[in-house]
């Protein structure tokens, strides 16, 4: 196994997560410096679902997210414009069941906007997914919808 040019056996898989984490720190450990790098910027949030919303599970379709964690997607989707993506875009939507965020399917070239946007950034979301829909393949357009 090879990371960054340092060769690790199979067996020192911890040290390739070691090495890993110290290039991509969890947001959980780095939340002070998140929020310094916020200062006078507007924030919108992107998820994605598998692993990251719910666990992950051996059938897909059993992947559900907990009340919890649905609860903790609503109060900041209050706060920052939020979506959600990872599966197609029905799915990832029956799954979250949450009205006013953004859900993005077919690797984020099928949008759905919420008619009313939690806070004023109705078309910034679905330009960030445009950039992201030019970088990964300039010649198809994505479906949007305003549900
Ligand atoms: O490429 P991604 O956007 O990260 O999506 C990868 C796959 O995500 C889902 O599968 C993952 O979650 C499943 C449910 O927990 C789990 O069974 C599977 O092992 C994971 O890979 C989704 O079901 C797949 O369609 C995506 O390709």
């Amino acid at each position: 196994m090879k990371y960054k040019g340092n060769e690790f056996s199979p067996n020192d898989a911890d040290g390739a997560y070691h090495n890993w984490m110290l290039e991509y720190p969890s947001a959980l450990t780095s939340i002070e410096q998140i929020v310094n790098n916020a200062k006078g910027k507007r924030i919108a949030l992107f998820l994605d679902y598998d692993g990251t919303l719910s666990p992950i599970v051996d059938n897909p379709d059993h992947a559900f997210m907990s009340n919890a964690m649905r609860v903790a997607v609503r109060n900041i989707a209050k706060c920052f414009p939020t979506a959600i993506s990872g599966r197609s875009r029905e799915k990832v939507r029956k799954f979250v069941g949450l009205k006013g965020l953004y859900y993005a399917g077919n690797h984020v070239m099928d949008i759905m906007c919420p008619v009313q946007s939690p806070a004023d950034h109705t078309t910034e979301v679905p330009n960030y997914f445009f950039f992201l829909r030019n970088y990964v393949n300039p010649t198809i357009f994505p479906y949007i919808q305003v549900i």
